[in-house]
């Protein structure tokens, strides 16, 4: 798989509630909004890439990738992101990355092709271990055959919005990012403005 027939799209759609609702993406991350940032580190390894927000939409215009906010109503999660870049990519592949985890693996793309290639599967998910040490999947870090449109619009207008349950419905490889060498904190997410602060650190 080249890194040409891969569409990355960027989740930056969320309330963002546990930062006091603000716009997550356009909060700074060691200077730099964290959609940028993910953008930044995301396009090397695609061929393209899309943000998916719901506000400031010209804001993140100016990050100079096109921005498509969800067709879905009211915040419905995620997965309206995986909708809304579904409908949106052009090439065969597209890989879904939230904002707001900045130090994701410079080699997320590659691992989850290799794996959707080798287990001809029809989406390859990431699983990292979180605080705890525990391996956990991640769905929100998903590699996805675009003829899986038409039945992401089934699940979703039937009022499905847990990405898992969608992703049980297909061939699914859980990628793990626990080799020695991975940075173990490169899953961690930051909800709150005081976790956002805690990685900058790192
Ligand atoms: N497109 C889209 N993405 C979403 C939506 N809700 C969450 N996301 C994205 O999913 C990822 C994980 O979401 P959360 O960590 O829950 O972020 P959030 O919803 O903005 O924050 P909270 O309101 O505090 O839960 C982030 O990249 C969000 O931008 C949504 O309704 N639409
Ligand atoms: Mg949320």
């Amino acid at each position: 798989m080249n890194a040409e027939d891969i569409t990355g799209v960027i989740l930056a759609g969320g309330r963002g509630s546990r930062m006091g609702g603000s716009d997550k993406g356009l909060q700074n991350f060691n200077g730099i909004p964290l959609a940028l940032h993910t953008l930044m580190r995301l396009a090397p390894q695609v061929g393209e890439v899309l943000i998916n927000a719901n506000r400031n939409l010209s804001a993140y215009e100016a990050f100079g990738a096109p921005v498509w906010p969800d067709a879905l109503p009211d915040f419905a999660g995620p997965l309206a992101g995986f909708l809304t870049g579904l409908e949106q990519c052009d090439t065969p592949f597209l890989v879904t990355v939230p904002c707001d985890t900045p130090r994701f693996p410079p080699d997320l793309v590659a691992r989850l092709s290799s794996a959707l290639q080798d287990q001809d599967a029809e989406i390859a998910m990431a699983a990292a271990p979180e605080e705890d040490g525990q391996l956990r999947p991640q769905p929100v870090f998903c590699l996805l055959r675009r003829e899986l449109l038409e039945s992401l619009v089934r699940f979703t207008h039937g009022g499905g919005r847990k990405i898992d349950a969608w992703t049980a419905q297909h061939r699914t490889a859980l990628v793990p990012f626990d080799a020695p060498g991975d940075d173990p904190q490169a899953f961690f997410n930051a909800n709150t403005l005081a976790e956002l602060r805690q990685l900058e650190q790192r």
